[in-house]
């Protein structure tokens, strides 16, 4: 279990503070407003936004006094940081050691993840001669082979057309189920929110307004919600 309580940072222009729980083998897709604050809430627990108080737990220890890369986290975002000048097996290979020696047993987590996601034809190639679909696969890859347990996602597939950021959601969701994975995904579609989360949190202000299951979409509570959801006043009264 990730547990954040009243993990606050303070900012000039905001105070940003979060409590949330999420748990192994579920999604929680954060939505709200830009400036909200779900890139900034990612970044406090990968150990890459400051933290002012509040606590941060995975399974009952602490991560605040571990580095960025001591905590349990990986992190894949919507710009995939892939290695123009190497192959795709090299951009998972820097995942798991950056001077690109492997032990044998990490060279067939390479060739099992890449079976998983759909690129074991591609290894060999460089990003660049790939779509946008398939490097957002390679950035996913690298992330799962990291083997750990925290995946958080900064709106990963928004540059896709639909029919692909489902395919790629429904192949996180099988994935957060086969490895365990507890995962936080940042969206600004509430659709991506209704096909794969278990929990939705809505952002706004630097602070979760709303939080339950996909139901919240279709009966949002506060005003927020249903002006970030487009509701206009004849919704509102039907
Ligand atoms: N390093 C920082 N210095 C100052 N303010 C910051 C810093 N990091 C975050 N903030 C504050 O946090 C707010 C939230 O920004 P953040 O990028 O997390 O929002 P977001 O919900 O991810 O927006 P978007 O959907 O547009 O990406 C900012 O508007 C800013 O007030």
């Amino acid at each position: 279990m990730l547990q954040l309580i009243e993990l606050c940072a303070r900012y000039p222009e905001q105070e940003l503070c979060f409590t949330l729980s999420a748990k192994a083998g579920e999604i929680t897709a954060l939505i709200g407003p830009s400036g909200a604050g779900k890139s900034t809430l990612l970044a406090m627990i990968g150990g890459f936004s400051a933290i002012d108080s509040g606590q941060l737990c995975h399974e009952n220890q602490s991560l605040l006094p571990l580095s960025p890369a001591h905590r349990p986290v990986t992190t894949l975002f919507q710009d995939n940081n892939l290695f123009w000048h190497m192959s795709v097996y090299q951009n998972i290979a820097i995942g798991l050691s950056p001077s690109l020696r492997l032990t044998t047993d990490q060279e067939a987590i390479i060739v099992q993840v890449a079976n998983h996601v759909g690129i074991s034809e591609l290894l060999e190639r460089k990003p660049s001669s790939l779509s946008g679909g398939q490097q957002q696969r390679v950035g996913l890859a690298r992330c799962l082979a990291r083997r750990q347990p925290i995946l958080l996602l900064d709106e990963p597939f928004s540059a896709l057309d639909p029919a692909l950021r489902f395919e790629l959601l429904d192949l996180l969701r099988s994935q957060t189920n086969q490895l365990q994975l507890t995962v936080l995904l940042v969206t600004h579609h509430p659709d991506e929110a209704a096909r794969v989360a278990d929990n939705i949190a809505f952002i706004h202000d630097g602070r979760i307004l709303e939080q339950g299951t996909k139901e919240l979409l279709a009966a949002p509570y506060t005003q927020e919600l249903k002006a970030y959801l487009g509701w206009g006043s004849c919704e509102e009264k039907a």
